[in-house]
């Protein structure tokens, strides 16, 4: 048997979980989703607060799956809201961990991505990586202008898995990631779409503050002038404004449910309102795909549509029908952000890819 060169743990924060992952080169080790109960995260005031707990019961769950820590090669965690920069793998350094606690674009729980990593590797003495994480900016100034001169468009979305589900595709079409013109949609609890020009991602959607389609929890974008005056009203605070355009906006606002099996299911029960709701995504979903051909110049490789909501058969029919003669649709459901942090590690770690140093 041949032996693994390069051991990896790979750490995924989310808002009630953290995943973890530990691979030998691009094989799976092991694998768990470590919960964590609304009573566990309320102790703490902050996300940042939370990472010692967290890196607790991520080592007990690694000791527990019987890998012994010095086996390890690097630790590699999602990276959050950092500084914008642009895709690839970047080694934790400090500045990286100051704009990570400070939240520096915002409090995410990915941002306990990099400081959980750099704990783990500090202590072992090996390097500790991010690969691209939320804020990746690769838009072309173009996709800058907003419209209004005291706000710029901003690059948030779901850059790890967009990009890793790219290059699978290139891959197995024998192309390389920088040959291609793609469109990827993630489409998850947040929905992004993503124009990726020869690797780089030159226009998406801000999927957490508010730009493009309505998603499961939030509302996307919304009429600007309307919003005014909703925020000026005097009957909602600034924090109830918030959460209703993300959290509790998208179909939780309308049908009180971010699941989209929910959802199928109330259809097929004739429930005439859900259905109308869960077109108007798909089709809110297949405009954002039409923008992002027209910043492609209309030479589309393939419409990739990943993420959750992926796995929804009438939900993908849908938006395909609408979409499919711009070019092919490939349907990756779900996401595979542990491989994909994995392999990011590993290119690095093979000297396929030098790191990045954050925040050039
Ligand atoms: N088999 C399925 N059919 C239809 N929808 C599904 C299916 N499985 C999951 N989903 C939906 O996918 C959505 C969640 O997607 P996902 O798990 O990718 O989101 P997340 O990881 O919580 O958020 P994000 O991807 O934005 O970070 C939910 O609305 C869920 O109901
Ligand atoms: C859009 C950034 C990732 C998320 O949905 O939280």
């Amino acid at each position: 048997m041949q032996e693994s060169s390069f051991r990896i743990l790979v750490i995924n924060p989310g808002s009630t979980s953290t995943k973890i992952g530990v691979y030998d080169d691009d094989q799976l080790v092991m694998e768990e989703t470590l919960r964590h109960s609304n009573e566990e995260l309320a102790r703490f005031s902050s996300i940042s607060d939370q990472y010692s707990f967290r890196k607790g019961t991520i080592l007990h769950s690694i000791e527990q799956g019987g890998v012994e820590l010095a086996s390890l090669n690097a630790v590699c965690g999602r990276g959050g809201l950092l500084r914008p920069i642009s895709g690839g793998t970047y080694e934790v350094n400090d500045v990286m961990i100051e704009d990570l606690k400070n939240g520096y674009s915002g409090q995410h729980a990915s941002n306990l991505g990099g400081i959980i990593a750099n704990e783990i590797a500090s202590f072992l003495d090996i390097p500790a990586f991010i690969v691209d994480p939320v804020v990746v900016d690769e838009m072309h100034p173009l996709a800058r202008v907003s419209g209004f001169s005291l706000i710029s468009r901003k690059s948030i979305f779901h850059a790890l898995n967009q990009k890793a589900v790219a290059r699978r595709f290139a891959k197995q079409t024998g192309k390389s990631y920088e040959e291609l013109r793609l469109i990827v949609t993630h489409m998850g609890g947040g929905i992004t779409v993503g124009a990726h020009r020869y690797g780089k991602v030159i226009d998406v959607n801000n999927g957490l503050h508010g730009d493009g389609p309505f998603s499961p929890e939030r509302a996307g974008t919304v009429p600007s002038g309307e919003l005014v005056e909703l925020c000026y009203s005097g009957t909602y605070f600034r924090k109830e404004v918030m959460t209703k355009l993300v959290g509790q906006g998208g179909l939780v606002g309308y049908l009180g449910t971010n699941d989209a099996v929910t959802v199928e299911k109330r259809i097929q029960n004739g429930d005439k309102e859900a259905e109308h709701i869960y077109e108007a995504m798909a089709y809110q979903v297949a405009k954002e795909i039409g923008s992002a051909a027209a910043v492609l110049e209309g030479q589309v490789d393939g419409i990739i549509l990943t993420g959750g909501l992926a796995y929804g058969k009438q939900y993908v029919e849908m938006i395909a029908s609408r979409v499919g003669w711009i070019a092919d649709v490939i349907v990756y459901p779900g996401e595979d952000e542990l491989q994909a942090l994995a392999e990011g590690a590993l290119r690095v770690l093979t000297g396929e890819e030098n790191a990045k140093t954050y925040p050039a």
